[in-house]
């Protein structure tokens, strides 16, 4: 590794070019999360687009147009190239330019990459077509597809230096991933319906009359769709109070990318809140300008306070 005269290892052209195609990959894919990205000072800015990059290349194969086990074949090459980045087998000449921004990535941070590993079986579970019955099964799909992410994301995060709690700083990460993932699917519900998915717990179908699923604007005749939605928010928002608890344990730019993603998704889940059956017309989303504002107020600490402070008044 060459260093500059300070000593500082530098990073070579063919890296730095496969760092800049992950982060274009981010900025034209991460319609919500690049915004917290940016945030983020240059080498873990780089190590987030190179993560990002790998899982939306795992996730395009799950949501794509292959026939199943093509799909499963896509998958395991992934897995072989996660072997080969542990193994240390990817050079920067290789000419998968994400393989090569996560191998540099993984040797400058401590990624737990298994976290990729996990990922993959999320998506082998969606391409299986698999449903869930409880909570706790669909929380260990949610664990493997965003709590995953949530964990590699804080090996570039690290914690502050004698932070209180710090060991439980990945399960707090892990419990931010579920909540993004359940607001996810709340917003999605009707676009994953077409394709033929209901990741919602049957269980909870069944309790507000929404076993027959949800395939048009209209809410199921019958069905209690308002009761639905209410009681999943309730369960997201008590998700983001707890994984919120990581904020204090991370420095300035990684807790202002954190409240800046998180803030993001809180507000999506507010909107579903104030009018559930707005996800049966369509994907909810924030306009552009917005979601920079919830960035900019992630790098004053502002929102993270004012997560606590509802928390403190009893709304979640
Ligand atoms: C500690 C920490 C950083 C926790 C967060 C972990 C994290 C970023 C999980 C991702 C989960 C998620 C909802 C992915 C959807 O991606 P998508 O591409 O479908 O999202 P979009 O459609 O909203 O753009």
């Amino acid at each position: 590794m060459s260093r500059d005269v300070t000593g500082t290892p530098q990073t070579s052209p063919p890296v730095l070019a496969a760092y800049s195609y992950c982060e274009a990959v981010t900025g034209q894919q991460a319609g919500n999360f690049s915004y917290g990205i940016r945030l983020l000072p240059t080498a873990k800015r780089r190590a987030m687009s190179a993560l990002y990059a790998f899982s939306r290349r795992i996730d395009d194969i799950g949501d794509g147009t292959l026939d199943p086990e093509s799909k499963r074949l896509r998958l395991e090459d992934a897995r072989t190239t996660l072997d080969r980045i542990r193994a240390g087998d990817i050079d920067e000449d290789d000419t998968d330019p994400v393989a090569v921004a996560l191998a540099h990535a993984v040797r400058r941070f401590p990624i737990p990459i298994g976290g990729l590993d996990e990922l993959i079986d999320g998506v082998q579970m969606d391409v299986r077509g698999e449903t869930y019955e409880t909570w706790d099964e669909l929380a260990h799909y949610c664990r493997c597809v965003a709590g995953a992410i949530g964990r590699l994301s804080l090996g570039i995060f690290g914690t502050v230096p004698g932070a209180r709690d710090a060991a439980r700083a990945p399960e707090y990460a892990d419990t931010l991933g579920l909540a993004l993932q359940l607001t996810n699917i709340l917003r999605d519900v009707r676009e994953d319906a077409a394709n033929g998915r209901t990741y919602l717990p049957s269980e909870d179908l069944a309790k507000f009359g929404c076993s027959a699923g949800f395939h048009s604007a209209l809410p199921p005749a019958g069905a209690d769709f308002t009761g639905l939605v209410h009681f999943e928010v309730r369960r997201a928002r008590a998700l983001f109070a707890e994984g919120m608890k990581l904020l204090p344990m991370l420095d300035r730019r990684s807790g202002a990318c954190v409240a800046a993603m998180s803030g993001i998704y809180r507000r999506l889940l507010e909107r579903i809140a104030e009018e559930p059956t707005a996800v049966l017309r369509g994907r909810v989303s924030l306009p552009g300008h917005e979601k920079a504002l919830v960035a900019v107020r992630g790098l004053s600490g502002y929102d993270a306070r004012s997560v606590h402070r509802q928390t403190a008044r009893g709304r979640v």
